[in-house]
C-alpha cells in the first residue's frame, strides 16, 4: 500500500499526508479499570452465585469520549488500534467499555460471548454505520447499497445479490473467470522472473515486492466477477486509469477512520480537507463504476436487439452485472449502488491478505512444502479442474483462513442486540454497540494452541467454523457472521485459494528476514511496509 492513515489533528486540518507507521504506545496507563480485582479472560459469565453487574460496571478506558479522542490522535493509536485493543484486554479483562469521540462501543473478544452477541442480532443485522460513506452518498444523492442499509431494504437487496455471489450456482459460473486471472497472474510472475531474476535458465529467481501487482490481479479478478470484463492489467503498461482506481481506493479506506469519531456534516461545512479528499476519492470510485456499468447497459441492450434465442446474452455468463441487469429485479439505481460497492470492497480486502499469505509461507517451508504436495496431489486427481482442485486441498483453505485469523482484514466486527442481554455477566441492554474484536481473539492463547504459530493444519476441514457449537466455534470470523456476512466471501476465498494454487505450483517463496511483520490499521489491517518475497521457478 501506498497512501498512509492520516490520524492526527494536524490531519484533519491538512488532510492526508504519506507518513509511515506511528510508534506502539502503552495502552495500560489510561485505563481506569478494577485491575486488581479484574476476572482471567475465559473465566465465565452470569454464574449462579452471582448477580447481574450493572453496565455501568464494565471496566472502561476512561469516561470522556474527546479527551479519550485526543489522546487516540496524540498518540497515533487509530492507527495501531488492534494493537490499542489486544492490550486493553490484557489490561482490563475479557470485556471493556471504550468511548472516543462521537463513538461509544463495548468489546469483547471470547467465542463464547460472540455467541451470545449473534443469537440476539436479529432478523436484520446491523453493523456500525460508516457515517463519512453514508454523508457521501447522501450529499452527492446517490442511493445506498447493501453495506450502508439496514431494515427490510437491506435485506431486500441482499436476497438479490446473494443469489449472484453467494450462491453454490453463482460459484461455480465466476470460478472459471478468477482461475483465468491467476494463471495469467503466474504467467506474467513467470516472465518477469526470467527476465529480471537471477540464477540459471529454468531455475532463476527474482526478489521483489509483488504488493503492485497483487493490487492489480485483486482488480483485474473482480472487475472481470463483477462487470464479465477483462482490464488487460498485467500488460506491460497497466492503463492510468486503473492505477487511479486502487490508489482513489487506499485513499478512500485511509481518510475513514480519522472522520468516524467526528460529525462528516460539521467537516462537510467547514470544508475540512480531510473530507474533500474523502469525498473525491469516493467519487472517483463512482465514476469508475458508472462508466462500466453504461458499456455493460450497452452490450446487454445491443445483444436483445439481436434478440438471441438463450436469452439476452446467449447463455454466456456477463459477470454479477449481466446477471443482475437481465434478471432486472433491481432498479438500474441500486444496480450502480450495489456495484459500486462490490468494486470497493473487493481489491484491498484481497490483495493485503495474499501479501501476509506469501510472507507466511516463505518464512515457513516445511508448512509451504506440505501445502505444495496437497495442492499437487488434488489438482492430479482432479485432472486440472480448479473447482474439484480446491475441494481436495483443506490446506489451501486452512492457508487462508489462518492468513485471516493472523491477519483479520477487518478488526472488528460489530452488532446492536435486539434484546437485552449479559455478557461476561454485566447487563448490555439492547441496542448497545458491541464489538467482536477480532485480532486479539485470533492471537489469543485462551482460544488457540500456539497462537503465534502459522499452521493452516489447525482448521482441520471441518465444516465452517462460525457453524460450530458455543466454545468451539466462533473462532474463524474474519468474513463476520450469518445473514450479513460479507457478501463478497465467497468471490474473495476462491480468489485468493486459486492465485496461492497457482503460485505454489509454480515458484517456491522464501523471505530473506523471519521478523514478524509490522502492521498497521487504516480501516484494513495492512503491513507497514509491504514484505519482499523471494520467487523461484520450481
Ligand atoms: C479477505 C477478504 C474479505 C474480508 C476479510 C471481508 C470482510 C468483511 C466483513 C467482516 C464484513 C462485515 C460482515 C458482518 O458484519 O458480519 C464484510 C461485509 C461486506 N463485504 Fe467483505 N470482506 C472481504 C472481501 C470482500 C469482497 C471481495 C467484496 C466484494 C466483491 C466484499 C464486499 C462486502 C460487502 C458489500 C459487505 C457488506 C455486506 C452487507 O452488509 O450485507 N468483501 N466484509
Amino acid at each position: 500500500m501506498y497512501v498512509q492513515g492520516a490520524c492526527g489533528l494536524r490531519s484533519l486540518l491538512c488532510g492526508v499526508t504519506p507518513q509511515r507507521a506511528l510508534a506502539v504506545t502503552a495502552a495500560g496507563k489510561e485505563v481506569h479499570g478494577k485491575l486488581a480485582g479484574r476476572k482471567e479472560p475465559g473465566s465465565r459469565k452470569g454464574g449462579v452465585d452471582e448477580q447481574v453487574r450493572r453496565f455501568e460496571e464494565i471496566p472502561h478506558t476512561g469516561r470522556n469520549g474527546w479527551v479519550n479522542l485526543v489522546k487516540f490522535w496524540r498518540e497515533g493509536r487509530f492507527q495501531q488500534l488492534h494493537k490499542h485493543m489486544e492490550r486493553t484486554f490484557n489490561a482490563l479483562g475479557p470485556i471493556y467499555r471504550e468511548h472516543v469521540g462521537t463513538q461509544s462501543s463495548v468489546n469483547i473478544m471470547l467465542p463464547s460471548d460472540i455467541a451470545e452477541l449473534f443469537r440476539s442480532e436479529g432478523l436484520n443485522p446491523r453493523r456500525m454505520t460508516l457515517q463519512p460513506w453514508a454523508t457521501h452518498r447522501e450529499t452527492r444523492q446517490h442511493s445506498k447499497g447493501v453495506f450502508l442499509k439496514n431494515g427490510e431494504e437491506w435485506r431486500a437487496d441482499r436476497l438479490l445479490l446473494n443469489k449472484e455471489v453467494m450462491m453454490s450456482a453463482a460459484v461455480k459460473r465466476f470460478l472459471p473467470l478468477l482461475d483465468e486471472v491467476a494463471k495469467d497472474f503466474c504467467r506474467m510472475l513467470q516472465m518477469k522472473v526470467e527476465r529480471e531474476g537471477r540464477g540459471k535458465e529454468g531455475k532463476c529467481s527474482l526478489t521483489t515486492d509483488p504488493s503492485p501487482d497483487l493490487f492489480r490481479f485483486a482488480l483485474e479478478a473482480s472487475c472481470h466477477v463483477i462487470y464479465g470484463e477483462r482490464f488487460g492489467l498485467f500488460s506491460s503498461s497497466p492503463s492510468l486509469e486503473s492505477q487511479k482506481f486502487i490508489w482513489a481506493i487506499e485513499q478512500m479506506l485511509a481518510t475513514t477512520p480519522p472522520l468516524l469519531y467526528l460529525p462528516p456534516r460539521l467537516l462537510l461545512h467547514i470544508g475540512a480537507p480531510l473530507w474533500t479528499q474523502h469525498a473525491s476519492a469516493w467519487d472517483h470510485i463512482f465514476s469508475h463504476a458508472e462508466e462500466r456499468i453504461q458499456r455493460g447497459y450497452q452490450r446487454l441492450s445491443n445483444s436483445q436487439g439481436r434478440g438471441s434465442e438463450a436469452g439476452a446474452t446467449g447463455g454466456q455468463y456477463t459477470g454479477v452485472l449481466g446477471q443482475l441487469m437481465e434478471k432486472g429485479q433491481l432498479s438500474l439505481d441500486l444496480i450502480k449502488a450495489n456495484i459500486t460497492e462490490l468494486m470497493a470492497g473487493s481489491v484491498d480486502t484481497t490483495a493485503v491478505p495474499l501479501q501476509f499469505a506469501l510472507f507466511e509461507l516463505g518464512r515457513n517451508p516445511e508448512v509451504q512444502e506440505r501445502v505444495r504436495q496437497q495442492v499437487r496431489a488434488s489438482w492430479a486427481q482432479a485432472g486440472g479442474d480448479p473447482q474439484k482442485t480446491l475441494q481436495g486441498a483443506p490446506l489451501l483453505k486452512g492457508t487462508v483462513k489462518e492468513i485471516l485469523r493472523l491477519y483479520p482484514v477487518g478488526i472488528t466486527v460489530q452488532r446492536y442486540p435486539i434484546k437485552d442481554i449479559v455478557l461476561q455477566n454485566y447487563h448490555i441492554p439492547a441496542g448497545t454497540m458491541v464489538q467482536a474484536c477480532l485480532y486479539p481473539l485470533g492471537r489469543s492463547a485462551e482460544v488457540f494452541e500456539d497462537p503465534q504459530r502459522f499452521e493452516p493444519g489447525r482448521w482441520g476441514s471441518s465444516r465452517d467454523e462460525g457453524q460450530r457449537a458455543e466454545g468451539t466455534g466462533f473462532r474463524s470470523l474474519a468474513f463476520g457472521f450469518g445473514a450479513r456476512q460479507c457478501v463478497g466471501r465467497r468471490i474473495a476465498e476462491n480468489e485468493m485459494q486459486l492465485l496461492l494454487m497457482h503460485i505454489l505450483m509454480s515458484f517456491h517463496l522464501s523471505v530473506s528476514s523471519s521478523e514478524d511483520i509490522r502492521t498497521m490499521y487504516t480501516l484494513i489491517l495492512q503491513p507497514e511496509t509491504p514484505p519482499r518475497i523471494t520467487f523461484s521457478k520450481l
